[in-house]
């Protein structure tokens, strides 16, 4: 590994410190005031996709100096790298190429010479074929019925994005008689709560399990596929079966092999998709299935233009590049700590949890690419829930709270539901945060607006303080016209290369994820500590008191 520069020295990390010193106390309310055309100046458009990043405590030179910074962190070569495929996962020694997976133009991408494309369109075919029979019923389960429900075992990445995606795109599925066709369902807990409710609704003969792990040795993933084997086997008391309920998507054959799924039923894919990013590859079969392949296809179209905008855009225009150097100046100049996603959709109801391993496995790294320790904050902690639920929630102390929470809004122009007047109360709660966060209400204001509701002059000076807003409170906000499977590819793919370019800025590596190691092999060595009844002794006290309660309970 070549060294790299510290994200402390660039030269633009200390003109920014300076530059923080100048605007930290300046109010939005007063940005907007001195520049009637911040608007027109600060936001960015990517098809019908509007991004609005003018409620930011930033002015021209702030994003002068950050686009400064990210040139000597040198992102145009890595971006460079990444889409040649090179193996920008050193710690792993891969390639990281989701942009293959959804490389809708079709030209070469090499690994050590040889063009992935044609690897990449032999699944995607099988996946449309499976697909196809699937949902015309000439894949039938084994007493000769058609499959209705569709359960995806997997964990993380094998997980999260088809949850988010599927429910995401619910009014993209597959009609018959006016409902969609499959039932999907999601099974990644190893608390066997999770398989044994999911099995509940179920008929076996009808129901087709797809084992979806890079690995194919994920110990909740596997715990999983074994308990849906046992539950398929009793009712169905005959092995040949399995082939016609079992498929399995990974990289890993002989494992798949082992469990006993035909490798004819295997989809596959490659060790330079890293799980977080794996929705686009054959992971994305249970979406495929269930939104049918036309629109898995579009997903994919949508990822792929913002690739060759996020790859040819100059900085200036960047999106991507634009939201993470936005984000980076909040997290380490500000300080920052956490940013919140707040989708005003409800079918977007799992993209804040999706993103949150999609950034937190990616950036949270305390280890800079020369194995020096960071000395700055690296990746934020992600969260979010759907407006107008976070309203009733915790917007409280992103509204009056000590810490200072960047969001990003999200909210489609068209509903796929209207009803009434559902959809513009919707969006009046869309508009009216973003616009309370950023102007808040002074104390003049609350002042005025108490005396004017009939209170005294003392109810007054009591009340006033807790209902002051500060406000400058920074916001994005992202609107589309409707959440259709090209927008979304498109706005995952915004997220991923947000995550991406302030993973260069901070110089870590963003596709490896050792931190998940540590916790499983503790695990797999006090797993057989729990077979018996007898104390153990091998712990610190803690974990040892733990155990022993543990077994203390569950013996009385
Ligand atoms: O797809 P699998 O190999 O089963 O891995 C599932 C998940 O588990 C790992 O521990 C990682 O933290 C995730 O990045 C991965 O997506």
């Amino acid at each position: 590994m070549l060294p790299t520069q510290s994200f402390l020295q660039l030269p633009a990390y200390q003109q920014l410190q300076n530059h923080y010193q100048q605007i930290k106390d300046r109010h939005l309310r007063d940005l907007f005031a001195e520049n009637p055309k911040r608007f027109d100046h600060f936001s960015l458009r990517f098809e019908d996709i509007l991004v609005d990043f003018s409620k930011n405590r930033i002015d021209n030179e702030t994003l002068t100096l950050l686009r400064r910074l990210a040139s000597e962190a040198g992102l145009s070569e890595a971006i460079e790298k990444m889409f040649s495929g090179d193996r920008i996962n050193a710690t792993e020694n891969r390639s990281v190429l989701h942009v293959a997976l959804r490389n809708r133009s079709n030209s070469p991408i090499e690994v050590d010479g040889k063009d992935v494309m044609p690897e990449v369109n032999v699944v995607l075919d099988k996946m449309k074929s499976f697909a196809d029979r699937l949902t015309s019923g000439e894949w039938k389960g084994y007493t000769g019925k058609p499959i209705t429900q569709l359960v995806n075992i997997g964990i993380g990445g094998s997980d999260l994005g088809p949850v988010m995606v599927t429910t995401a795109l619910k009014p993209y599925a597959v009609q018959k008689d006016g409902k969609p066709q499959f039932g999907v369902h999601f099974v990644s807990n190893v608390d066997g709560v999770h398989i044994y409710e999911t099995l509940q609704d179920l008929d076996p003969e009808t129901t087709l399990f797809m084992i979806a792990s890079k690995t194919f040795t994920t110990q909740e993933t596997m715990a999983n596929a074994h308990s849906a084997r046992d539950w398929f086997l009793k009712h169905a008391q005959d092995e040949s079966a399995v082939a016609k309920h079992f498929v399995a998507i990974s990289t890993n054959k002989s494992e798949v092999e082992k469990f006993g799924i035909d490798p004819e039923n295997m989809f596959v894919f490659w060790d330079w998709v890293g799980g977080r990013y794996s929705l686009w590859s054959a992971i994305g079969l249970s979406i495929a299935c269930y939104i049918g392949f036309e629109n898995f296809a579009e997903l994919l179209e949508g990822g792929h233009a913002m690739d060759q905008h996020f790859k040819n855009t100059p900085l200036e225009e960047n999106i991507p590049a634009t939201l993470a150097l936005v984000g980076i100046w909040y997290n380490n100049f500000f300080g920052a700590e956490s940013h919140a996603i707040l989708p005003y959709d409800q079918y977007m109801s799992r993209f804040a949890a999706y993103f949150q391993q999609g950034d937190m496995e990616s950036n949270g790294k305390s280890v800079d690419r020369n194995g020096q320790p960071a000395a700055y904050q690296t990746g934020p902690v992600i969260w979010g829930e759907p407006g107008t639920n976070g309203q009733h929630a915790f917007y409280q102390l992103i509204h009056q709270g000590t810490k200072l929470i960047p969001c990003d809004f999200i909210a489609p122009a068209i509903s796929h539901r209207p009803l009434g007047e559902h959809h513009n109360m919707l969006l009046s709660n869309f508009f009216a945060q973003t616009e309370a966060l950023m102007n808040g209400k002074s104390g003049e204001e609350v002042v005025s607006e108490l005396e004017k509701s009939g209170k005294t002059r003392e109810e007054v000076e009591l009340l006033m303080p807790f209902k002051v807003f500060s406000g400058n409170r920074p916001t994005n906000s992202i609107l589309v016209k409707q959440i259709t499977p090209r927008t979304l590819g498109s706005l995952i793919a915004l997220y991923e290369h947000k995550i991406f370019t302030q993973g260069v800025i901070w110089n870590i590596f963003s596709f490896d994820q050792w931190g998940v190691e540590l916790g499983k092999q503790l695990a797999n060595r006090i797993l057989p500590e729990l077979t018996d009844n007898q104390p153990v002794s091998s712990h610190d006290s803690s974990t040892n008191g733990l155990i022993n309660y543990f077994k203390e309970l569950r013996r009385s």
